[in-house]
């Protein structure tokens, strides 16, 4: 139990078709704001950017796009420069995580509230208040803000590349395991364990079961579904006050992949694999459903379908359980031996042909 337990969450959240035109009446509920910082990548800017900077204006905003072209340090911190230099009163993140990410990073540093515009549901990030950017310390996100609304317009987010919507699926898949996990280290190690924030959190995996017709379709209705799980998995982090509801051994294991094959995939599609994976080590019966669920929407099942060579998948399975000693998992302080690691990666069909039935 914790002595005081504080607990950011966003205060409006809008979701459905055509909600970008409703940005101006939601920044006016939520405060006093005069001057908008959009924050956005290089391809989103001057497409969806340019829109949403026009309805701002048409709403009485003065509105500055500031442009991240890479998800690094380096690039939030010349946003933060920059969008202090504008003077502006709140941030507004559209695009996908790197633009959400850098935007709340850039509005923790000024203290102003951001407000997350999601062109793309790739991950849980776009309602989290962890922000991950390469160049900080180690793979994993660090806390910024929580984002203070949440404007998610089904229309935008179905044009987004498929692959990035699915990689949102993949990231919800995750949270089998990571809830696990925590439960696990509560248990062993007498961590702090948030019941109702690991609930929310495991409800939006068992979403994706259950939808897995509508979010394979990927369509109005598919969108809608997956960032409603999204959130819930982003608020499931609010409650608990770290990402421990929704990152477990399976984010050990794709961390561990972008370390040792630098980014080789997108992070939801590292992490459902994963959690295949971390699944098979717990004897869960929801290796195979979480198996089934990858090969049934298209994502990536294995090495090959991942662009990884099969030794880099033992790599990252025998170094992941150094990426964040403190946080107690299936892989164990000593983590995998070689034998364990390729055995496991074999019957869960992730190298070589065939998984194991
Ligand atoms: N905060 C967190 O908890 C987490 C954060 N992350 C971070 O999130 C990032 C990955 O997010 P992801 O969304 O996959 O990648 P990006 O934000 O890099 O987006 C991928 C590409 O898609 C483009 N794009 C976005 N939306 C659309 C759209 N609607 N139509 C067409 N193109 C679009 C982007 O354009 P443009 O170039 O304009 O941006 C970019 O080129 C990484 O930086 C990763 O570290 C990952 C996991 C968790
Ligand atoms: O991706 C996340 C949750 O889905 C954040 O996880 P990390 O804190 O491990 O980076
Ligand atoms: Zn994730």
């Amino acid at each position: 139990m914790r002595p005081v337990h504080e607990i950011d969450l966003m205060k409006k959240v809008v979701v459905g078709r055509g909600v970008r035109s409703k940005l101006p009446e939601v920044l006016k509920e939520l405060g006093n704001y005069k001057e908008v910082a959009i924050v956005s990548g290089p391809h989103v800017a001057s497409t969806w950017g340019k829109e949403i900077k026009e309805i701002l204006e048409d709403g009485g905003f003065d509105v500055h796009i500031v442009i991240v072209r890479r998800p690094t340090k380096d690039d939030a911190e010349a946003a933060y420069e920059e969008v202090k230099t504008t003077g502006s009163d709140v941030v507004v993140g559209v695009g996908g995580g790197k633009a959400i990410d850098a935007a709340k990073y850039v509005a923790h540093k000024l203290n102003l509230d951001v407000v997350s515009f999601p062109t793309a549901a790739s991950h849980d990030g776009i309602a989290s208040p962890f922000s991950s950017l390469r160049g900080m310390n180690g793979p994993t996100s660090v806390k910024t803000v929580a984002p203070i609304a949440i404007v998610a317009d089904t229309e935008v987010i179905v044009k987004a590349p498929r692959e990035l919507n699915l990689a949102g699926v993949g990231d919800l898949l995750g949270k089998f395991s990571a809830v696990k996990d925590w439960r696990l280290a509560h248990k062993l190690k007498g961590e702090y364990y948030g019941s109702y924030a690991a609930s929310l959190s495991l409800m939006s995996a068992k979403h994706v079961l259950k939808y897995l017709t509508a979010l394979k379709r990927m369509d109005e209705m598919g969108v809608r579904i997956l960032v409603e799980g999204l959130i819930s998995s982003g608020v499931a982090m609010c409650i608990a006050g770290s990402s421990r509801p929704a990152s477990g051994s399976e984010h050990l294991f794709s961390h561990a992949l972008d370390i040792v094959a630098n980014y080789p995939a997108r992070h939801g599609e590292q992490v459902a694999i994963g959690s295949v994976m971390m699944l098979y080590l717990y004897d869960s019966k929801y290796w195979k459903k979480v198996r089934k669920a990858i090969e049934v929407l298209g994502l990536p099942r294995n090495a090959k379908e991942l662009g990884v060579s099969e030794d880099k998948i033992i790599e990252a399975l025998l170094i992941a359980h150094k990426i964040r000693p403190e946080r107690y998992t299936i892989l164990g302080e000593e983590g995998l031996t070689r034998e364990a690691a390729e055995n496991l990666a074999r019957r869960t069909g992730v190298i070589g042909d065939e998984p194991e039935e």
